[in-house]
């Protein structure tokens, strides 16, 4: 109803603000789009479910996320693939993965601090109904 879908607008716009947040830091450049599977022909061998900012974006876009838990299932494949892909004890792993861990740290900053936890029930009500 009309309501219901002002609460998964509101979630929408959330949920681009943050992924607009991390785009622009530069830390997370990296992240920002899909790994290139030509430059990285094995990338798709080891990585089930790639995942990346622009991708999230078309997500919410398309009104994939009904809820936070669900837009953090796939927020969390971004920084748990780069972990998986690159960990070996040279210096470019490690530097992509203290990235992959910064990533985690500040998505859940984000959603600790910003994030109404009755909003999020409300959203987890409405995907029950549905
Ligand atoms: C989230 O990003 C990543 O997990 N990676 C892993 C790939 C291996 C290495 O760095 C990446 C891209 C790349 N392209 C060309 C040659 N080598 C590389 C980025």
């Amino acid at each position: 109803d009309k309501q219901e879908e002002d609460v998964l607008r509101e979630l929408r716009l959330f949920l681009r603000n943050v992924i607009e947040r991390l785009s622009l830091d530069r830390r997370f450049r990296a992240f920002t789009k899909p790994v290139d599977t030509e430059e990285v022909p094995d990338y798709l061998m080891v990585i089930k479910k790639p995942m990346d900012f622009s991708t999230l974006l078309t997500n919410i876009d398309e009104h994939k996320y009904h809820t936070v838990r669900e837009f953090m299932a796939d927020a969390d494949l971004i920084w748990q693939n780069a972990l998986e892909y690159n960990p070996d004890n040279d210096p470019i792993d490690r530097h992509i993965r203290h990235r992959a861990c910064a990533l985690k740290d500040t998505v859940r900053a984000i959603i600790r601090d910003e994030l109404d936890g009755d909003f999020e029930r409300v959203c987890e009500e409405i995907r029950e109904s549905r």
